[in-house]
């Protein structure tokens, strides 16, 4: 096996073990192999395999580009890819081919890096199961390992396997399912409320979402312009660094991105001290809805902390409760004015009917987006009517702000870092997720995450351990403002110590089959939860 992380692959790459060539090939067979799971939009094989051309004569030349030259990615079908399609997985977008990249592509490109293809979302990532968008439902490669199975079957009420498979979360579904199941070792994500943290959870990946101002936004097809960063979901800690590395820093095509204060250059996060930390446990975050597994790992966590030295303190995040519909109000406000362009007549698509202008716009919308897209724009133009504009947008623009207080108040009583749940639970099956209205599922699962895109804070989610079930679950940290460095170091440290405290000590391998992919689950003393379809049978 050529190394299941980013790093370990480019250290392959390096030392002549493979060529960006055959990995490109064995990235695109994983790529179809794996077609079920619904990860990919669209497959850039030609691209992917002209690039790796050119990686390739570098490494001959001696002048690769460094971590990223001859790295297959995938990239989130809402960002802005020169000459391929993107779509944001709605009919409105379907055939639109963007003239330019999106900054991130770009500069992930100018390192040398593989474009696989463009990943699966909730139509204009609003959602978060990866189950609302054109194309259908993105597949959780976990559904396929043999202890879900086996425990599956177990149940009663569990239908046949075809039906019986888990969401992989959202919005950015397909960019996880694609690094989860191998296919690329890195995806670009977005997140407004949680859509690169809530799937890297569910997939059991590493997802880092930046402080708001560190990476650009230009190109990404904006949901909420105050809250959207682009996220990275990795297989650790080390590669997200990596990725971040590549992407950070002021854009002049990007008028909220700074010149980053303190991290200056990025660079591998060391592990943290934990001795000298104080964490901060959110008393409110202990929500009624939290599965007990969820709450119980979150608990061992912080006494794993404690026990090697750190402060771990409980500490009050007052305005939690108003998070969810704070977040309502202002996104939809924003979806209503952005999604305004969308009209038939400078992007996308147009339903050609000649009764009038506004007859052409409501049957173009009434095409083009599907219910929720429609809803949140209804929610939020009824928000920024002139006679509701005050007692709605106002007020949960000043709500905001007491929430973003709310962690610097904390930040400024000496806690370093927060640790909380990153998902109430582990993944659902499909069917249960659609039993419910997703929207209000949707509000719920992004408890532990909005807050944090309104406060503008970095924030990751670290695989920890595999539930009853055999699932991944995560745990969140979120840090300071610009200390996404800092953050990363507490990451990693993390990262290296739950495998052996909270999973069973040593490694533990076992191969699970079922149909033709066959999942490795792997867990090892120094890396997260693994799971890859390195061997197909
Ligand atoms: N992109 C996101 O973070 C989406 C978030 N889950 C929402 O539905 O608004």
């Amino acid at each position: 096996m050529l190394g299941r992380t980013l790093r370990e692959v480019s250290a392959a790459l390096k030392q002549g073990q493979i060529t960006p060539t055959e990995l490109c090939q064995k990235c695109l067979s994983l790529i179809k192999k794996t077609k079920f799971l619904n990860a990919y939009i669209t497959v850039s094989e030609e691209v992917a395999l002209k690039q790796a051309e050119e990686s390739e004569k570098r490494y001959k030349n001696g002048q690769s580009l460094g971590d990223l030259d001859g790295i297959p990615i995938a990239v989130k079908d809402n960002f802005s890819t020169s000459g391929i399609e993107t779509t944001c997985a709605s009919n409105m977008l379907k055939g639109y081919i963007p003239p330019y990249n999106a900054t991130v592509v770009q500069k992930l490109l100018d390192q040398g890096a593989l474009l696989m293809g463009k990943t699966n979302l909730d139509e204009f990532a609003m959602g978060s199961g990866s189950t609302d968008g054109v194309f259908g439902p993105v597949k959780n490669p976990w559904s396929y390992s043999k202890q879900y199975r086996e425990k599956r079957k177990q149940n009663p009420h569990s239908k046949n396997e075809d039906s019986d498979w888990l969401i992989t979360g959202g919005s950015s579904g397909g960019s996880a399912a694609a690094v989860s199941a191998f296919t690329c070792y890195a995806a670009l994500g977005s997140d407004t409320g949680g859509s690169t943290r809530n799937p890297a959870a569910h997939c059991g990946l590493v997802g880092f979402k930046p402080s708001y101002g560190l990476v650009s936004r230009h190109g990404l097809i904006p949901l909420v312009n105050s809250m959207d960063v682009p996220g990275i979901l990795t297989r650790c800690v080390d590669d997200a660094a990596i990725v971040l590395g590549a992407l950070a820093g002021p854009d002049p095509r990007d008028s909220t991105t700074v010149h980053d204060p303190i991290n200056k250059p990025f660079m591998l996060p060391s592990l943290a001290d934990v001795s000298k930390l104080c964490i901060g446990i959110p008393k409110e975050y202990l929500v009624p809805e939290l599965s007990s597994e969820v709450q119980s790992l979150w608990s061992k966590a912080a006494d794993l902390f404690e026990s090697e030295g750190a402060k771990v303190i409980e500490v009050s995040l007052p305005h939690t409760s108003y998070s969810i519909v704070c977040y309502h109000v202002l996104c939809t406000s924003e979806v209503a004015s952005n999604m305004a362009r969308f009209d038939g007549l400078q992007y996308g698509h147009r339903c050609d009917i000649d009764v009038s202008t506004e007859a052409m716009y409501a049957a173009t919308r009434r095409e083009g987006f599907n219910d929720v897209v429609r809803g949140r724009i209804l929610s939020g133009n009824y928000f920024l009517l002139k006679e509701n504009y005050e007692n709605y947008f106002v007020k949960a623009q000043k709500v905001r702000r007491l929430i973003a207080n709310d962690f610097v108040n904390v930040f400024n009583s000496g806690v370093d870092v927060l640790l909380t749940p990153t998902t109430l639970s582990e993944a659902v099956p499909y069917l249960e997720f659609i039993k419910e209205d997703n929207r209000t599922r949707s509000s719920q699962d992004d408890i532990f995450t909005q807050a944090v895109n309104m406060a503008g804070l970095p924030a990751v989610s670290i695989p920890v351990a595999l539930s009853n079930q055999g699932l991944p679950i995560g745990l969140q940290f979120i840090g300071r403002a610009f200390c996404d460095q800092q953050l990363l170091t507490v990451a990693k440290w993390f990262e290296k110590q739950v495998m052996h405290v909270l999973c069973k000590k040593g490694e533990k391998e076992k191969h699970y089959k079922r149909k033709k992919i066959t999942c490795h689950l792997t867990i090892h003393k120094s890396e997260g939860p693994v799971v890859s379809s390195h061997s197909m049978t």
